[in-house]
């Protein structure tokens, strides 16, 4: 279901969502920190989802142990580097990898500019060895507040010329969009693309505010945009990307089952909707699988699929050059 004569790219993917478990358990022993279990099966229903989580809100909690063992700048550095080498591993020829420096400092009191830096770091190192083209969005983790995210825009400007967009990810129902206006202000002004988490746990009046507020191009999950026909119809005339995260959406309990996700209905409406992962290690899926095993069973033909993988190169945070180069490189290869 993957055509192989197209770039295969993953829009929406968290880095720090992304940990491996057997690299939690190596980096916990290295700093001898405390961790739920001490091997690989035994971790692994503590830093995995197991069963659909009730909510949002729960969901993120499974994501913390990653970022507890990250006790200093080279364990920030690995894991960046393991991101490229997984995306490598699974075909994808180009990647948007965001992360939180904030969240990824927290545990360890570490200085956050340095892990942006540390991410930067190991995620060009990773595209030299493993041939992939990435690019790198700052997520502010709003559930900490409109001050840490502050911290975290400040950090992230401080390299502003390696980072591509900011987003705006966690607790959507308690901390709205509006808490963010000057950020979003700031990061237009830096130049840099946008995308926000909105319509994931609030209604579509969260999509709404994040175009017309905070200047958002694109949309993480959106899902809740079928509830409101003109604002269907704007995402399909402007062209305002959807980064689709079909298993995701099942744990986090936003959709019911994939059968009703409405992926399908951006596709038929014209919405340039695509298909990612989110947080693949913590969900226990990879991009082969949302391709191949959860977009069928949310009703995509392989047409419809083919469109969305389509979509995915549409709208990437990349120049048309570099776009063409990138299909050039394909055919190519
Ligand atoms: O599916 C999601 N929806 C909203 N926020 C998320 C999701 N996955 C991860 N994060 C949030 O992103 C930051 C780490 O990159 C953390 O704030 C995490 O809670
Ligand atoms: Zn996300």
């Amino acid at each position: 279901m993957i055509d192989t004569t197209l770039p295969l790219t993953d829009l929406h993917r968290h880095l720090d969502g992304n940990i491996r478990a057997q690299t939690i358990l190596d980096l916990g022993r290295q700093f001898n920190l405390p961790l739920p279990a001490d091997s690989l099966e035994a971790l692994r229903p503590h830093v995995q989802v197991v069963e659909t989580a009730p909510d949002l809100v729960s969901f993120l909690q499974k994501l913390d142990w990653g970022v507890k063992v990250l006790a200093d700048l080279d364990a920030c550095r690995r894991v960046a580097w393991e991101n490229i080498e997984d995306a490598a591993r699974n075909g994808l020829h180009y990647v948007e990898l965001r992360f939180s420096p904030g969240y990824m400092a927290m545990n360890h009191n570490l200085p956050v500019a340095g892990v942006v830096e540390a991410v930067i770091e190991g995620v060009r190192q990773g595209c030299r060895d493993f041939g992939v083209e990435a690019r790198l969005i700052g997520i502010m983790s709003r559930t900490f507040g409109e001050a840490a995210c502050l911290a975290e825009l400040e950090a992230l400007l401080a390299h502003r010329d390696s980072i591509t967009a900011l987003d705006l990810a966690g607790d959507e129902l308690g901390f709205p969009g509006s808490l963010f206006l000057n950020h979003f202000n700031r990061a237009r002004d830096a130049g840099w693309h946008i995308t926000v988490h909105a319509g994931e746990a609030a209604g579509p009046e969260s999509i709404w505010q994040a175009i017309r507020e905070l200047g958002a191009k694109r949309i993480g999950h959106g899902v809740k945009a079928v509830e409101d026909p003109v604002l269907m119809d704007f995402l399909a005339e402007h062209g305002i990307g959807i980064e689709s995260c079909l298993t995701s959406n099942i744990q986090t309990s936003t959709v019911a089952s994939l059968d009703k996700h409405p992926l399908i209905t951006f596709l038929n409406h014209g919405v340039l909707a695509t298909i990612n992962t989110d947080d693949p290690a913590v969900q226990g899926i990879d991009i082969i699988h949302e391709y191949t095993v959860a977009a069928p069973q949310a009703g995509l033909s392989t047409a419809q699929i083919r469109t969305a993988q389509e979509n995915g190169l549409k709208i990437a945070f990349l120049s048309d050059a570099e776009k063409q180069a990138l299909i050039a490189k394909v055919r190519a290869a």
